[in-house]
């Protein structure tokens, strides 16, 4: 039966990190209030994402179906899913996502009528089945507000499906691309920096690496708590420090192509997530080498003085443009740019720890 791994926290259930606007769900911004500046959280909360989730419940699910749908469940099942064990337990499959493997499908759960996401594999894919069982025992020994819950693995001889809870939002690069702007504030930025870091802390806490943090490996629910998704190449290093290569090469740390690498893999991953949060790139844009740690400290200047001469944010605290550079401004003690500096060092002992980043980004939202 697929009820096995219990139910799992909600939405509702978060850290107590949440940007305040993200309460502020009803109603909507009016369009002038979007222009001419980059877009708030709350801009983003209302009006970024897709209609389904702005309505709720039953309704919803039944309006979103401009993508694949098959109502009814059992033979009706998309062709990924025909299989006894998923269409006897499942119905009404809306296709989500597609990663290089798996199909992601939001589906009715119908042992306790709650909304999940399947990640459907074929059994064929001999490689993918076993990271997808990793990823699900990884998970299932994680609870944290910002890391993903996975509720059951179902194995038939055609297909596996990997259960996780439902985050009906977007990815951080959805959300970050469907800005006015296509960049986030600063506010909105650590805001969210802040839980991938917790997210983080806890993780390398229990000695493991994600190995593949990027903006899409960040679902952000609509009320704007964000998960970390997609733990099929993590690795942990309790047998030491890692050797195989792997990742997005442009979230990619320098030393995990030279070797041996660990969690400042990670934090690497982190600070140019929070460039792209800044910037809506990553500092290698224009180019086709991976962000080296030279791009990502400029960047770093770019964001600060970016920030303190347009007015957007006080994270400068009206210091001079590329002083982020070589000392930390006073008032900014834990903004983006002291965020991005401390994440992307070339030599990753100088780097910040998750832990850190969390902290030091925690106290300078504290104080805004
Ligand atoms: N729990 C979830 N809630 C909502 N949407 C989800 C969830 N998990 C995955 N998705 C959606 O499905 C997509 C694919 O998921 P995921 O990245 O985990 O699959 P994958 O096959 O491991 O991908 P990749 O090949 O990129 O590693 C995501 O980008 C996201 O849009």
């Amino acid at each position: 039966m697929v009820c096995a791994a219990g139910p799992a926290r909600t939405n509702e259930e978060q850290s107590g990190v949440l940007p305040k606007e993200a309460s502020n769900e009803g109603s909507m911004p009016r369009a002038s209030t979007l222009l001419g500046r980059r877009a708030s959280f709350t801009d983003m909360a209302l009006v970024n994402v897709p209609s389904v989730v702005r309505q709720s419940g039953r309704q919803a699910q039944l309006r979103s179906h401009a993508v694949q749908v098959a109502e009814g469940g059992g033979a009706h099942a998309p062709v990924h899913l025909r299989s006894e064990v998923i269409t006897s337990n499942f119905a009404k499959f809306e296709r989500i996502g597609m990663g290089s493997s798996s199909v992601a499908y939001r589906a009715l759960r119908l042992c306790d009528n709650r909304t999940v996401v399947i990640k459907a594999l074929r059994r064929l894919d001999v490689g993918p089945v076993s990271l997808a069982k990793r990823e699900f025992d990884l998970l299932t020994n994680f609870r944290h507000p910002n890391i993903i819950v996975a509720l059951d693995f179902l194995e038939s001889l055609s297909c596996v499906a990997l259960v996780l809870e439902d985050i009906a939002g977007r990815t951080l690069r959805s959300v970050v691309r469907s800005t006015c702007a296509g960049r986030l504030d600063e506010l909105c930025s650590m805001r969210l920096f802040v839980q991938v870091a917790a997210g983080l802390a806890y993780l390398h806490g229990r000695n493991t690496v994600h190995r593949d943090l990027k903006p899409d490996n960040c679902l952000v629910s609509k009320g704007g708590v964000l998960k970390l998704i997609d733990f099929n190449v993590a690795a942990s290093t309790e047998g030491g420090e890692l050797l195989t290569p792997t990742g997005t090469r442009e979230f990619r740390a320098p030393e995990v192509l030279n070797r041996p690498y660990a969690s400042p893999a990670d934090v690497w991953s982190l600070g140019l997530c929070l460039h792209f949060m800044l910037h809506g790139r990553t500092p290698s844009r224009d180019s086709d080498d991976e962000p080296t740690a030279t791009s990502a400290a400029a960047a770093s200047t770019e964001t600060y003085s970016e920030d303190a001469a347009d007015g957007s944010s006080d994270g400068g605290g009206g210091s001079p443009r590329g002083r982020a550079m070589t000392e930390q401004p006073r008032d900014a003690w834990g903004g983006s740019a002291w965020a991005l500096q401390r994440c992307c060092l070339q030599d990753w002992r100088q780097r910040a720890t998750a832990q850190e980043l969390f902290a030091g980004a925690s106290g300078w939202l504290a104080g805004r």
